[in-house]
């Protein structure tokens, strides 16, 4: 397995676990789903895996090692996170290449060639790269936050609600983007996400969450989930009598 969460717990407040003895796997090119209401914990899990946070209890490895001994730099080039608000990830200041070219200021070779190489792979072109964060649509500043993430070639995307915000035409762009470069490229990918009709498209498998606990995983068969468990099928009964799916 490429990423393993095991008997992961977290409190922010004594007695207050966010998260319950989680216990989740993504394998090598697959797209795995996060889905729960919110406050669940999904963003404390993403916090985790990232090592921006630590676990409480339990261990989180990455092809078998934990990711408490890697070393913060070679671990970031295998695994990157994208998060819902582009606006807040992108520097105002900068320019989209000067945004796209910090995270291969350890590169070596030509690092202009290889993001003028990627443009296209999240349909962005040469002429967004003179422009600021301000100067791009919602969904042009998600492709820009999504090609930063993915210039270092990460075998991993951790995906937290990168779509939420956008409107549906925009979303179906760039969940279409993410299915073809996992296909292109195998890149492996931790989707976070609330909306079912999003998850239900791009996952294969998922895990639901409910008040910081894994309370079902459901793998797809014949473009569909199943389940089990009384909480997921309220959460997704709901879903569909809201109109979301
Ligand atoms: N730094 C923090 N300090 C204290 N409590 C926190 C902190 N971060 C999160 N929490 C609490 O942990 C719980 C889970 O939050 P989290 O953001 O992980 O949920 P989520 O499922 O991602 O929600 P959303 O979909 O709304 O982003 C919430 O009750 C939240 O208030």
């Amino acid at each position: 397995m490429l990423l393993t969460v095991e008997n992961v717990s977290k409190s922010y407040r004594k007695g207050n676990k966010v998260l319950r003895d989680i216990d989740l796997s993504v394998g090598e090119g697959e797209i795995v789903g996060l889905i729960g209401e919110s406050g669940s914990g999904k963003s404390t899990l993403s916090r985790l895996i990232m090592q921006l946070e630590a676990p409480e209890t339990g261990v989180i490895s990455f092809n078998g090692t934990p990711v408490t001994k890697r070393l913060r730099k070679t671990f970031y080039e295998d695994c990157q996170l994208v998060f819902q608000n582009a606006s807040a990830a992108l520097n105002p200041s900068w320019t989209v290449r000067e945004i796209l070219m910090e995270p291969l200021r350890n590169s070596e070779g030509d690092r202009a060639a290889h993001i003028r190489d990627m443009l296209g792979s999240v349909k962005l072109t040469d002429a967004h790269l003179n422009r600021r964060p301000s100067e791009l649509s919602g969904g042009e500043r998600q492709r820009v936050n999504l090609l930063r993430s993915i210039l270092v070639n990460p075998k991993l995307l951790v995906c937290d609600e990168i779509v939420s915000s956008l409107d549906r035409l925009i979303q179906r762009e760039i969940i279409d983007l993410l299915i073809e470069l996992n296909r292109e490229t195998g890149m492996a990918m931790l989707f976070i996400s609330h909306d079912l009709q999003v998850v239900e498209y791009i996952c294969d498998r998922i895990y639901i969450m409910k008040d910081g606990k894994i309370v079902e995983e459901s793998v797809k068969v014949d473009g569909e989930f199943e389940f089990s468990h009384t909480y997921s099928k309220k959460l997704f009964g709901s879903m569909f009598s809201r109109g979301l799916v």
